[in-house]
């Protein structure tokens, strides 16, 4: 529950904290996420190999971040259903496959996004050679 406690430097280092324990367990315990870093990492080395304009960073940087807060909020609703009902349940069900659909969705936009930035460049690398 919050309060009004007074501004603390040492409450807010603790917020980042459980932040990077949040990302600790995300890339830990979901192969999705260490796939979709991996993706990712290879989306920015290409962005420095094919040097893409300032506008194409904005967008590759705003999917990627898209797709890990899809990943992050899937993955803590997962947890939180877990919890709340460990046995089957429709309701559960219906919960997981929005969650699911929400990172689907996030992967592909990237991934479309990747291909529109990125295919052009190196098709124009291929036929220069
Ligand atoms: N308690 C439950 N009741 C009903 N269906 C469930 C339940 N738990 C999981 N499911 C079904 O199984 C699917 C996978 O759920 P799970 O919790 O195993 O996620 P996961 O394997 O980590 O998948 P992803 O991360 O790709 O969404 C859900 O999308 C849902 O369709």
């Amino acid at each position: 529950m919050k309060t009004s406690n007074p501004f603390s430097i040492s409450q807010r280092l603790l917020s980042f904290k459980h932040a990077f324990a949040g990302l600790r367990t995300l890339f830990s315990e979901e192969h999705n996420a260490r796939i979709h870093l991996v993706s990712a990492i290879i989306a920015l080395i290409l962005g420095f190999v094919l040097r893409i304009s300032l506008s194409e960073w904005v967008l590759l940087v705003i999917v990627i971040g898209i797709v890990f807060i899809c990943e992050l909020i899937n993955t803590s609703l997962e947890a939180l259903a877990d919890f709340v009902s460990p046995e089957k349940h429709p309701q559960i069900k219906k919960v997981k496959d929005l969650a699911a659909a929400a990172v689907l969705i996030s992967a592909v936009s990237a991934l479309v996004t990747g291909i529109i930035i990125f295919l052009p460049k190196i098709i124009t690398l291929c036929t220069n050679n």
